[in-house]
């Protein structure tokens, strides 16, 4: 069964709110990162961003909907997002998702890069890691990081490799984050965490090394 015309215009709906608020905190740089809204499972189908456009601007050609090979449903000249495969990579992984989001930040980046070494990013005892839905006192998350493989069939391969369903993220090397949840609410929870960790741990890097060196120069 193909989703009906209420579902997808529901899920496009749900983007557009996703999209305008994540644009306001300057997340889609040089229209970097993508969004999707599952409408089914058997057969998978989900509404994505498409490829290459201002995630800034609404239009009424930014979604379409596509299907578990991530080829478009409908007859379409719009191109589903080139990272679309990751998207159902996610979906196919956890079939309890039902949205994933797709950010480029500089915090992102940062600690992508930082922690490229260990292959992960660690945190522990911070109040967001209950944004995710880890409520365990002094709970550690761990956040696997992979390789910015330019193949995406590549990268959505490592990406299916290192995902958990414990903590719902999968940084990609100096590239960005994906995040994921039940539902739209959800993943937009779960990346709002994920960015303020990042953030936090990022500048508390910095003030650190700041005050070790006034105290080791006076
Ligand atoms: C200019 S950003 C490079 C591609 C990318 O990483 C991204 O998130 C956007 O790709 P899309 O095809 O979804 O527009
Ligand atoms: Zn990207």
């Amino acid at each position: 069964m193909t989703a009906t015309l209420e579902q997808r215009l529901d899920a496009f709906r749900r983007l557009d709110d996703a999209k305008l608020t994540f644009a306001r905190r300057d997340w889609f740089p040089g229209t970097s990162g993508n969004l999707s809204i599952k409408i089914q499972n058997d057969p998978l189908q989900f509404a994505v961003t498409a490829s290459g456009k201002d995630k800034t601007k609404l239009s009424p050609e930014d979604y379409l909907v596509v299907d578990q090979d991530s080829r478009p449903v409908d007859e379409t000249a719009l191109k589903p997002s080139a990272e679309t495969l990751i998207h159902a990579v996610v979906y196919k992984s956890f079939p309890k998702a039902g949205a994933c989001f797709h950010v480029h930040t500089v915090w992102n980046n940062l600690i992508s890069e930082l922690y490229f070494g260990q292959r992960a990013f660690s945190i522990q005892g911070q109040e967001l890691i209950k944004g995710l839905g880890i409520w365990e006192e002094n709970a550690r998350i761990t956040v696997p990081i992979v390789e910015n493989f330019a193949d995406i069939p590549t990268l959505a391969t490592e990406i299916e490799k290192v995902i958990t369903p414990e903590v719902p993220g999968v940084l990609i090397r100096n590239h960005g984050i994906y995040t994921w949840g039940g539902n739209d609410f959800e993943a937009k929870r779960h990346l709002e965490a994920f960015e303020f960790l990042f953030e936090y741990h990022a500048r508390w890097l910095q003030l650190r090394q700041a005050v070790v060196s006034t105290t080791t120069t006076n």
